[in-house]
């Protein structure tokens, strides 16, 4: 860096798969209370930022080369998949807020290089918004557990908390309640590996909720944590459950399609991620999810791919970036 240029901050962060999700109530403002643990995978979103002397926020997010070629290839020579322009983009909005919050004076240019795949499930959106939030922290010397933050991360949607990060040190999967935003990290029992395949569709939470039923008995989480802790896939197969899984298939026959295919290979067990469109089996080691990923990825029904489960930096301790 050349000594005159201001400080930049860049973060990989990580996407997320759902392996248990339970609506437990309809609230009175809409949103569901919701029983889920996420384990962050290894499919990584690039968020770079600097101030800026302007009074704004301005965020540039694109496809890395290889994730737009895979979709362009995928979608036909017409389209790539569409991503939001700054002013629609969660991280300006998040970060918009930021400076009101804060009284930060200084605007910030972001970049947002992506590989999570959009509207799949994954979290992608609130991923680089937690990123953004934890750059523009260290930007401005204010302490990444400072309360206010995670009240703020919480407020921009209620996955973000979980991205932000535990305050008591790294963490791979949480369990998360209330909207999602109170997050408790779960010391998983080793490390675990999947197959993902997103299909050329994406869904749209507020569509799957809203077609979503809350069950009369919901499923407690207790057996799922305890297998998450012992760390065996098999284990952890027998307790995938998402409550989202119905109302997603309903909004997208790709789903069952990626589901079909799924079924048909030697996963463990698998499940729609979130609110979709994504799909994952759980493998019992790396060596079969990547040959699972090459046979799911030649039957045609979406973008497949090995993943494993992997830390999420606390905030307080590495502000920096996986790097
Ligand atoms: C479904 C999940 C599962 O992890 O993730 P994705 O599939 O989006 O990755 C999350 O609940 C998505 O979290 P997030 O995308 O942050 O949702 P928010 O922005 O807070 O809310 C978007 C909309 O989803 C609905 N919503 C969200 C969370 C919740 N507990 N109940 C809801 O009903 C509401 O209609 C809300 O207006
Ligand atoms: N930084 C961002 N990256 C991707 N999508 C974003 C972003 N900001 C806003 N969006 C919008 O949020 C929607 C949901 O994105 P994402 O969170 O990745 O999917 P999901 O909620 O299914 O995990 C996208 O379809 C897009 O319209």
């Amino acid at each position: 860096m050349l000594a005159n240029q201001p400080p930049a901050v860049e973060i990989l962060t990580p996407a997320k798969l759902n392996l248990f999700l339970e609506l437990r109530e309809r609230r009175a403002d809409g949103f569901h209370e919701l029983e889920t643990v996420m384990v962050a995978i290894n499919r990584f979103d690039r968020v770079r930022m600097a101030f800026t002397e302007t009074d704004d926020v301005h965020v540039d997010c694109h496809w890395l080369p290889n994730q737009a070629v895979v979709v362009h290839r995928y979608r036909g020579a017409q389209t790539v998949a569409a991503l939001p322009s700054s002013q629609h983009n969660l991280v300006t909005r998040t970060l918009e807020q930021f400076r009101q919050r804060f009284s930060i004076a200084k605007g910030f240019r972001a970049t947002v290089a992506k590989t999570i795949p959009a509207g799949a499930g994954m979290g992608g959106a609130s991923s680089d918004a937690a990123a953004a939030l934890r750059a523009a922290a260290q930007l401005c010397d204010i302490a990444p557990h400072e309360p206010r933050l995670l009240q703020l991360a919480g407020e921009m949607g209620s996955d973000i908390p979980f991205f932000f990060g535990a305050s008591d040190g790294p963490m791979t999967a949480a369990i998360a309640t209330g909207r999602g935003e109170q997050i408790a990290s779960i010391p998983v029992g080793g490390k675990l590996h999947f197959v993902v395949v997103h299909p050329p569709a994406s869904v749209s939470t507020v569509e799957v909720y809203r077609r979503c039923q809350v069950p009369p008995e919901p499923v407690s989480a207790t057996a799922m944590l305890a297998a998450m802790v012992s760390g065996r896939a098999a284990r952890i197969a027998g307790q995938l459950l998402n409550r989202l899984a119905d109302p997603s298939r309903a909004t997208s026959d790709w789903i069952d399609r990626v589901l079909t295919a799924i079924r048909r290979t030697s996963v463990l067990g698998y499940q729609v991620t979130g609110s979709g469109s994504a799909c994952f089996g759980i493998c019992p080691n790396a060596a079969t999810a990547s040959r699972i990923a090459h046979q799911l990825q030649a039957t045609g029904v979406g973008i497949a791919f090995a993943a494993e489960s992997v830390q999420i930096a606390n905030p307080s301790r590495d502000l920096g970036s996986f790097l």
